[in-house]
């Protein structure tokens, strides 16, 4: 099967529990359109077209897909404004079901006390929620997508998490607070979002006063581009930049470490607000993935054959593979 699917409508099941206070269906027609519109948005904003387009702004007009962009946004906005409406028609203060209904109950005080000049109106609500769909989901689904890769093509890393997994945890659920007793599933999780190094260039920043930085002048109002792929691939701090080798979060007896150059959520500021939640959602569905299945290449496909090439867009995602799920339940 191909993991893109199921993958993301899982994640993108985390972000609608923790928006609307509820999941989905996988065949619920509303969250099947959610899902496509949030991937097909996503592929998009990578595409060389809409690259080229941000470089440029006024060959606009000539591109098809900034069109077809526009068009998902459009959806995008009208099916939740729809979940909003639905939301309000049964708010109730004593039950507050997720983030929208916390947003909306604040925003209705507030006028109550005769405060309308605040943070919390209709626009702010809309962009928030669709900024939490498309930060929150393909990045965690991709680096899922990954991790499942890496244990398809190196079987005896795989062998070395289920056994881990099997003598810590046996068949229950795992729960976060077990991540401290499983040292090696932790690196493998830590060398997979080092490796798939999923989005290479962060997010571009404007300086917000004159700097120096190491010996470079950078005026007040340049964008900067981080790029978190020099210090993922840094050869002076990893000792097989572009291998997976989760030995390098683990000391020689086996214990995991921390890394300064580990940063795929960024640093400063301005990092990943959602890294907590990421951290704990890979933890959770690789454990219990892993517990529940060996992940092998499709049929007729050798290990080798699997391709690590990422496909290239607003984050790096594997490229388009099958693989298979053989129940080990
Ligand atoms: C493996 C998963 C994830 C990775 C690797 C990741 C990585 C990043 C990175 C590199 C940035 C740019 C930081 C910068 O500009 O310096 C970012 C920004 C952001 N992330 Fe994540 N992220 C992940 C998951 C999530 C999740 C689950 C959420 C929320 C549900 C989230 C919400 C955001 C938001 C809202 C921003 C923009 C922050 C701002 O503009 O200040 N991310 N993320």
């Amino acid at each position: 099967f191909d993991t893109t699917q199921p993958i993301y409508q899982a994640v993108a099941n985390m972000i609608c529990s923790i928006v609307y206070g509820r999941r989905f269906e996988y065949d619920d027609a509303e969250f099947t359109s959610l899902v496509h519109r949030a991937t097909r948005y996503i592929q998009l904003l990578g595409s060389p077209s809409i690259q080229v387009f941000n470089m440029f702004p006024w060959i606009g007009k000539w591109i098809a897909d900034r069109k077809e962009l526009h068009m998902i946004t459009a959806e995008n906005q009208k099916q939740t404004q729809q979940m909003f409406s639905r939301l309000k028609e049964t708010l109730n203060p004593q039950m507050c079901r997720g983030f929208v209904d916390a947003f909306l109950l604040r925003k209705q005080n507030l006028e109550e006390s005769g405060i309308t000049e605040s943070h919390f109106h209709d626009k702010n609500l809309m962009h928030t929620v669709l900024n939490l769909f498309a930060a929150g989901t393909d990045t965690t689904a991709s680096t899922l997508r990954w991790a499942l890769l890496f244990m398809a093509k190196y079987p005896k890393i795989q062998d070395q998490v289920q056994e881990e997994l099997s003598r810590v945890v046996g068949s229950r659920q795992a729960q976060v607070e077990d991540r401290k007793s499983l040292p090696f599933t932790d690196a493998v999780i830590h060398e997979t979002q080092r490796l798939g190094n999923i989005a290479p260039m962060a997010l571009p920043h404007k300086t917000s006063k004159d700097v120096t930085f190491q010996g470079h002048f950078i005026k007040k109002g340049t964008t900067v581009f981080p790029l978190l792929t020099s210090v993922l691939y840094d050869e002076s701090e990893w000792e097989h930049p572009r291998s997976f080798y989760p030995a390098h979060f683990l000391d020689k007896d086996g214990k995991f470490i921390k890394r300064d150059a580990f940063m795929p959520f960024s640093a400063g500021r301005r990092a990943c607000p959602g890294e907590s939640l990421a951290r704990m959602e890979l933890f959770i569905f690789f454990t219990s993935l892993l517990q529940h299945f060996r992940f092998t290449p499709a049929p007729g496909v050798s290990e080798d054959e699997l391709d690590l090439t990422p496909r290239v867009g607003v984050t790096l995602s594997p490229s388009p593979h099958k693989l298979c799920a053989v129940s080990c339940m």
